[in-house]
């Protein structure tokens, strides 16, 4: 896993190299420091040579003007190493994601998505740019220090090292506690999140049934919950600081007392005394950073894992490597022996057989969870077929690549999605590249332009988020407007369900009519009203494609479909849905 971490420091190695390199010299500088002051005093300060004293302290001033500068270099680049590994990353994650198939988004919760793009990559950044930097810079400098600190006094370096031990256990201790603190506030965060996102997206509902006190209520307690937990994690952290603190000025207090001790017995300089105690502040650096990395670097390495386990999920519906680009079909579409199920446990669809041919209007009716919608999202190769065969002009739909397939096939569905956008940027998600013109006739075929141009800024104006300031009829239109700017061969229609105004109804009913000219059009119906005139209707049942034939055979025939039109038309029951 380490070696496919490091992978993605390669586009940017000459910004690793420089931010370590620049590092190492810091560091570098950090341990020649003591040894200067120690020949300062010991050397220079008895030769009363005030002219080298002066020229040395205005040498070590530039010195630390170069450490200065090459420390705001560390921070910097490093910093931006981090974040550039970490935009690789999303990069790669979200055009993942985005080839995923339908299985993969029915399975997995949009919060554990957001989560593994924006917390997850924040920690994995962190990890990139602190990991292997602090890492190495730590062994360098304790392992210098304590060099130094042998060659000049073997007696008071082995006195330190004792405590290092301790020092280590407290830290290592101290930043359990710490993980677990912070554990803990994440998961209360993430509960606060989830609260807010429920309550600001069905806010709707939330009024709509008055209950803008429970949600408040509910959200207090989360956001109390998430309280405690951060005064607890605060707590150890105000623990954690105060006692390494206190272990590390222990360990300056006792390499003073022993080396004072030794300075009366002659066995050590004043200087030597002096760079020891600034020794001990150097050594304290590392063992502070191996520390934070130790929180960190689980972190980082568990969020590398998740991210590399979305990565190595493969779309489950991929192109062969000799699927062919088709260009236009014509849409003759064949169903031969097909089964399906969604997770191999239930079956949806059982050995279905069926042939639409070019131009042909069919609607698929039948109660709801027969099949109806299954059916339709198999077309597109939205799921891959368990058994059997589906093809369009006689070609097997898993020979095409599914671009191209996809590009022959518009879908206008009763939940419209709309982008935050305009009018008109919405409108050509259709077809991208489409002009101005184009996106205007559009409009007008979808019966929408005169409502757009009394818009405050017509094809301009923002239709906010998924579209919330158009009504539910102009939505339709809009998704329409769009289809019609594709222009496919084949149309799948999912017939909205929520009853708009019968002016609307017509308006959008024309629409789709005009739209399914010389097209081969698929409609999952839910009204018998508006599929009076399909040219063929097909009933779908629990046990497979029931009945078929046009309107008026299938009344004839008094099976099903005259028993679904009886309910829909009786005036007791009138206007009851099948589905
Ligand atoms: N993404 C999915 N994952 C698992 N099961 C699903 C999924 N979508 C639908 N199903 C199940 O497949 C069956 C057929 O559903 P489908 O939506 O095709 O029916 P439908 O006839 O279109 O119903 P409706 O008229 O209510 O829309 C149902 O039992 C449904 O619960």
């Amino acid at each position: 896993m380490l070696k496919q971490f490091f992978s993605y420091y390669k586009p940017h190695k000459r910004l690793f190299l420089i931010d370590f390199f620049s590092a190492i010299f810091v560091a570098l500088l950090e341990l020649a420091f003591p040894v200067a002051v120690q020949s300062f005093i010991d050397r220079l300060l008895p030769q009363e040579n005030w002219g080298l004293i002066a020229t040395v302290s205005i040498l070590l001033f530039v010195v630390y003007l170069l450490s200065t500068f090459l420390q705001y270099i560390v921070s910097y680049l490093g910093h931006k190493l981090g974040i550039n590994i970490e935009t690789d990353m999303r990069e790669q994650l979200f055009t993942h994601v985005q080839r995923q198939s339908f299985t993969f988004f029915d399975n997995t919760k949009t919060g554990h998505i957001m989560s593994r793009i924006t917390n997850d990559l924040f920690d994995i950044g962190e990890l990139a740019h602190h990991g292997p930097e602090d890492a190495f810079i730590s062994i360098m400098t304790f392992t210098g220090a304590f060099s130094i600190m042998f060659y000049v006094n073997p007696t008071l370096a082995l006195i330190a090292l004792v405590m290092v031990p301790f020092l280590i256990a407290l830290v290592t201790y101290c930043n359990i506690a710490m993980n677990k603190a912070w554990h803990n506030m994440y998961g209360r965060i993430a509960d606060v999140n989830g609260r807010v996102e429920d309550a600001v997206s069905g806010v709707r509902v939330v009024q709509s049934f008055t209950n803008e006190d429970f949600e408040i209520n509910r959200f207090k307690t989360d956001n109390n919950l998430f309280r405690k937990a951060k005064i607890g994690a605060y707590r150890v952290m105000a623990a954690t600081h105060s006692s390494i603190y206190m272990m590390t000025r222990l360990l300056t207090l006792l390499v003073l007392v022993v080396g004072a001790w030794l300075s009366y017995k002659n066995q050590l300089t004043a200087g030597e005394l002096v760079s020891f105690v600034l020794y001990t502040n150097v050594l304290i650096k590392p063992i502070d950073k191996v520390s934070a990395l130790l929180e960190l670097y689980p972190k980082g390495m568990a969020g590398f894992k998740r991210f590399q386990e979305l990565i190595a999920q493969e779309p489950e519906i991929k192109d062969k490597e000799d699927a062919m680009s088709v260009k236009k079909l014509i849409g003759d579409i064949t169903f031969d022996h097909v089964s399906f199920s969604y997770d191999q446990h239930k079956s949806v669809l059982n050995d279905i057989s069926l042939n639409i041919r070019p131009g042909e209007t069919v609607a698929f009716v039948g109660p709801s969870g027969a099949g109806k919608t299954t059916i339709c999202s198999l077309i597109p190769r939205f799921y891959d077929i368990d058994d059997g065969s589906i093809s369009i002009d006689h070609i097997n739909i898993r020979d095409m690549t599914k671009k191209s397939l996809r590009s022959q096939i518009g879908i206008v569905q009763q939940d419209v999605f709309l982008f935050n956008g305009t009018v008109s940027e919405n409108i050509a998600y259709g077809r991208r590249n489409a002009t101005e013109e184009e996106i205007r006739v559009a409009a007008h075929k979808a019966h929408l332009d005169e409502v757009i141009q009394n818009l405050p800024h017509g094809y301009n104006t923002q239709i906010g988020e998924r579209g919330l300031k158009l009504s539910g009829g102009q939505k339709q239109r809009l998704a329409i407007a769009r289809t019609f700017l594709k222009n496919p061969p084949i149309l799948i229609l999912d017939e909205a369900t929520s009853a708009l105004d019968t002016e609307t109804e017509r308006i959008i009913q024309k629409s789709l009519t005009e739209l399914a000219e010389n097209r081969t059009t698929l409609v999952i119906a839910h009204r018998l009203a508006t599929i009076r005139d399909a040219d063929r209707i097909i009933v779908v049942t629990n046990d497979g494609i029931a009945e078929q034939g046009s309107y008026d055979e299938l009344l004839a025939k008094n099976g099903i479909f005259a028993h679904l039109h009886n309910i829909q038309f009786d005036p007791v029951t009138n206007g009851s849905l099948m589905s």
